[in-house]
């Protein structure tokens, strides 16, 4: 029986982590080679399966809102083969069981017979020896169906997780989403195959017992059964309410979880702010929260025991006087008496299992819900899916020197959507109406070579300029190019290989300098790896660390200075030599001197690719083929610096503070609408929104 399970389990075998596609491994798994299980072995899902294939059409109406199975029990219903061995086993060594009052009763009768034992004996031992190897087998083959289960669930969880919609990700809380796919997904597993193996042995126990229970003594069994069905009323109704109790429980849990994660992920400014106490008491509440809701889901398991434990005593009780009583008429052997009191004994504890599998079955579920409602987030490329139809660009890795590399037409943006809708699949359509547009008639271009700055105040919508052309949001209305094809008709892989994004706050991880930079590019070559750190000016701090580019660091790449952070996600995005570089505040760390080298290291990339660069700092852009100047979501003005300082007041306002600031020279008016001469005294300078003003060619 093994055998052949095993057989069935191996199919499709995977590989262990450092050996891909080598088919090597025990149940398929993340980089396994085609695995040919069918739905009723235990063939584990690989990473580069499509899960939806998986989760079938059932799953994909409920996502939209329609009926179907959970992602959770569609998974789980993958394993039911290897859970229905399990179970198989576990009935046999069950059926073994219940053979031993009965063969205690033939050596009693063998004895009192004064007849030969040995028999009886062996018999017995091979009952014991075979119960004893079955329940081993069953709980091996139910614990690792429990495993696989677990393993296809966090899989696919991993697998949606990385791909939701960033709109409908930003709504969630980072700590309940770590809770759901850690924890709630530990009690999915114990639900789905400990849980229900159990209901069924130990059902198939008591019903069995109760059987044969019923040959030896029909009204003994009668008055037993009484007394049990008291106990197993009361055992259901504490069941249900264990399930709603433990509802609370996850609940309490999960918020507790998330108001820890957000403080731990702004510890400096905890200690900064002395808000240990605060943070404490606020935390602390909500630990006694997820306490008294685990006091009251464990107070309610904890009367199981005792309820079923009442029910045998009195039934113990009733069984021993009748049934002595009866002994005494000589009505009942002491055989069958004592062969009846046994069957009740080895009853009670399925029982009990029975009882206490059914309150863990609920809590299990209150957990595969929450685990399910994760697998519903909408995911990224819904745009793309709608637009399957539509003939797909090519897929280019670079573009020519005369094609536009950017182009905003038009474009309008809200996020939450105009309507509420929010960008995904747009299937679930809960998010509230964003109150005004972010950015609004957003029309410009940027040519494939150069170096174009995007400056304006606080808010004005310049880094959403950039998360729309990484798509990470849908658009409102308008249309965005990058390389001359719109990008919502370009597969995602495409789209972010051609842009290489340094986002605001750097993402360093935690890892090796070497694998920080070569996130986007695994395969990179060591010159070419040796090139990037030495472009984005960390080739001293590299050699300065005590294992080069093998040392460790930290979360969010602690171990370096914010500036040397900085310059190492740099270096990353031009390692993946993106066709359009896109750098959001990526200088803001770094001092003067590091500031000249890297204007000197754009100079030289924007020779090579389009470098879209968010600055603050004026001296940045001073020197950009174009400058646009963004207002409160709109293109207030674009052209070169002199252009600007002399018909722009807000761009002239902005340069003017940071070079008074710089030269602290009072040669610069203070006040641009005055009547010193300086630009925009003859008003406001015409908005170029809607005119687009070609950067260089
Ligand atoms: N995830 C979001 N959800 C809702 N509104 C947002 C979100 N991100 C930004 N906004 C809003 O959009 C507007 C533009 O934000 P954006 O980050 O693009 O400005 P910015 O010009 O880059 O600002 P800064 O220079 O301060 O970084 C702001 O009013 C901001 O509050």
């Amino acid at each position: 029986m093994s055998s052949t399970l095993e057989a069935k389990d191996t199919q499709g075998a995977p590989d262990p982590p450092d050996a891909p596609g080598t088919g090597a491994g025990p149940d398929a798994g993340p980089d396994a080679g085609a695995g040919t299980g069918t739905a009723s072995g235990s063939r584990t899902l690989r990473a580069d399966e499509p899960l939806e294939a998986h989760l079938g059409p059932a799953h994909a109406r409920r996502r939209r809102g329609g009926s179907g199975p959970a992602a959770v029990w569609y998974l789980a219903r993958r394993h039911r083969g290897l859970l229905a061995a399990g179970i198989v086993i576990g009935l046999i060594g069950v059926t073994a069981q219940l053979a031993q009052p009965y063969a205690i009763g033939e050596l009693i009768k063998q004895a009192g017979a004064n007849k030969p034992l040995t028999v009886a004996i062996l018999v017995l031992v091979g009952l014991f020896c075979v119960d004893g190897a079955f329940s081993a087998l069953q709980s091996y083959l139910i614990g690792r169906a429990g495993e696989n289960v677990v393993y296809d669930v966090r899989l696919l969880l991993t697998k949606r997780l990385l791909r939701v919609d960033l709109a409908a990700y930003s709504k969630q809380q980072q700590g309940d989403v770590l809770t759901r796919t850690v924890a709630d997904t530990s009690l999915a597993k114990i639900a789905l195959s400990q849980s229900l193996a159990q209901l069924v042995i130990n059902g198939f126990t008591v019903v069995g017992g109760v059987v044969v229970m019923f040959l030896i003594d029909v009204w003994m069994m009668l008055i037993t059964l009484a007394c049990l069905g008291i106990a197993s009323g009361v055992s259901l109704v504490l069941a249900r309410s264990v399930r709603r109790a433990a509802v609370v429980n996850r609940e309490d849990t999960s918020a507790y979880g998330s108001d820890v994660q957000r403080a731990l992920s702004a510890l400096p400014t905890v200690k900064a702010s002395r808000a240990e106490d605060r943070e404490t008491h606020r935390i602390g509440l909500l630990a006694w929260r997820a306490r008294n809701s685990g006091v009251r889901v464990n107070g309610l398991n904890a009367l199981f025991m005792p309820a079923m434990n009442v029910g045998t005593q009195a039934a113990l009780a009733v069984v021993v006087g009748v049934g002595m009583t009866r002994v005494t008429r000589g009505t009942m052997s002491m055989a069958d008496l004592t062969a009846f009191v046994m069957y009740l004994f080895y009853m009670v504890s399925p029982l009990v299992l029975f009882f206490l599998a059914i309150g863990q079955f609920q809590q299990g579920r209150a957990a595969i819900r929450r685990v399910d409602e994760l697998t519903t987030l909408p995911q990224e490329g819904g745009v793309l899916d709608r637009m399957r139809h539509r003939p797909k660009p090519p897929v280019k890795s670079s573009l020519a020197a005369d094609e536009d590399a950017v182009e905003f037409r038009s474009v309008h943006f809200t996020y939450g959507g105009k309507d509420g809708a929010g960008g995904g699949e747009g299937e679930e359509g809960e998010q509230a109406a964003g109150p005004a547009e972010t950015l609004t008639d957003v029309t410009f271009s940027v040519a494939s070579r150069g170096m174009t700055a995007v400056v304006g105040p606080s808010g004005a919508g310049k880094t959403t300029l950039f998360q729309l052309i990484e798509r990470f949001h849908a658009l409102d209305a308008g249309s965005i190019t990058v390389g001359g094809k719109d990008i919502e008709t370009m597969p995602l892989a495409t789209l972010r290989g051609l842009v290489g994004y340094v986002q605001q706050d750097t993402a360093a991880m935690r890892g090796t300098v070497r694998e920080n930079v070569v996130y986007a590019q695994p395969d990179a070559r060591e010159e070419d790896i040796r090139e990037v750190i030495e472009l984005a000016g960390l080739t001293k701090v590299v050699e300065e660390l005590p294992d080069g580019l093998d040392t460790e660091l930290g979360d969010q790449g602690s171990g370096l200075s914010g500036g040397q952070r900085q310059r190492l996600c740099i270096a990353r995005a031009l390692l993946q030599k993106p066709a359009v570089l896109l750098l959001d505040e990526a200088t803001s760390h770094l001092d003067s001197d590091s500031e000249r080298e890297f204007r000197e290291t754009l100079r030289k990339v924007s020779a090579r690719c389009a470098v879209i660069a968010i600055a603050h700092r004026i001296s940045t852009v001073v020197d950009a083929d174009m400058i646009v100047v963004m207002n409160d979501g709109r293109v207030q003005a674009i052209g070169k610096h002199d252009e600007l300082m002399k018909r722009d007041p807000l761009y002239y306002r902005l340069a003017n503070s940071q070079l008074q600031a710089a030269t602290s020279t009072a040669s610069w008016p203070m006040d641009p609408s005055g009547a010193s001469g300086a630009p925009g005294s003859a008003g406001p300078a015409p908005l170029m929104n809607g005119a687009p003003v070609g950067g260089p060619r």
